[in-house]
């Protein structure tokens, strides 16, 4: 099976507070985005990687696509102001309605090609897919530093990237949304709220979002294990 990637690496990484795009910070010696990429430099079935950037970092991007051997990079293109906006301006690149489109966080060094292939299977089949896990932590929702009350977190999950789609699917998704005014904190959302279904794969808790200064530790630990 084959599909294309989109991966969104065009923020500012303010929670990281490292005074510029984290995604250039480096965890062994290389930096985030590259981890990221070369997942998908290895996977077969991957066929494109899209890389939506910041401008201004378009020349030290390329550099390191050529440092680290990256070939599969087919297009490097400018994000928005909101990680949606990124992905959308991905999607705008991408043609053929059967195709399956990955969305993964240039953020997300860790993910497993086992769980890719999963996502791309289920994508075909059911047009939406994303990885998640269950959610551990007791949920309670708090107003004004008050508990209001303790979700049953029975049917809480955690959702990560990769997504996966058939283009048409989410390319309509993205557009209504536009047309909506509507920003949702990840892709599938979007394709949830004009009515289609979303399956889930339950992937695993290594799949983090590198956000906070923490995050770089348990990171780290986690590519050295892969060493
Ligand atoms: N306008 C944006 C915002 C985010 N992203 C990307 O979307 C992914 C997930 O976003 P997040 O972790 O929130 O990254 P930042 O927006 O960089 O972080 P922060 O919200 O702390 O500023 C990252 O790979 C990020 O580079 C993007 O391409 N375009
Ligand atoms: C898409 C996402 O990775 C799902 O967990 C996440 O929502 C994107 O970033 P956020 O800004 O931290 O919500």
């Amino acid at each position: 099976m084959q599909y294309k990637v989109i991966i969104p690496a065009a923020g500012m990484g303010k929670r990281m507070g490292y005074g510029r795009n984290k995604l250039f910070i480096p965890i062994r010696n290389v930096p985030i985005v590259v981890h990221t990429m070369t997942i998908f430099e290895k996977d077969e079935w991957c066929d494109e990687i899209i890389l939506v950037i910041n401008e201004k970092e378009r020349e030290e991007i390329e550099r390191h696509i050529k440092t680290y051997g990256i070939t599969k990079v087919g297009k490097i293109i400018n994000g928005g102001r909101e990680r949606q906006q990124s992905v959308f301006a991905g999607l705008e690149t991408v043609e053929g309605d059967e195709e399956i489109v990955l969305i993964h966080d240039g953020a997300r060094p860790m993910v497993k090609i086992p769980h890719i292939h999963q996502l791309v299977v289920e994508a075909s089949r059911e047009g939406a897919a994303v990885l998640g896990v269950p959610v551990k932590d007791t949920i309670k929702k708090v107003q004004n530093g008050i508990v209001m009350e303790t979700i049953d977190r029975a049917m809480l999950w955690a959702i990560q990237t990769p997504q996966a789609f058939r283009l048409s699917v989410i390319k309509s998704a993205h557009e209504l949304a536009e047309r909506d005014r509507f920003l949702g904190t990840d892709d599938a959302s979007l394709v949830e709220r004009i009515g289609k279904k979303v399956k889930i794969i339950e992937g695993d808790y290594e799949n983090i979002k590198i956000t906070t200064k923490e995050d770089l530790l348990f990171a780290e630990s986690l590519l050295l294990k892969k060493e």
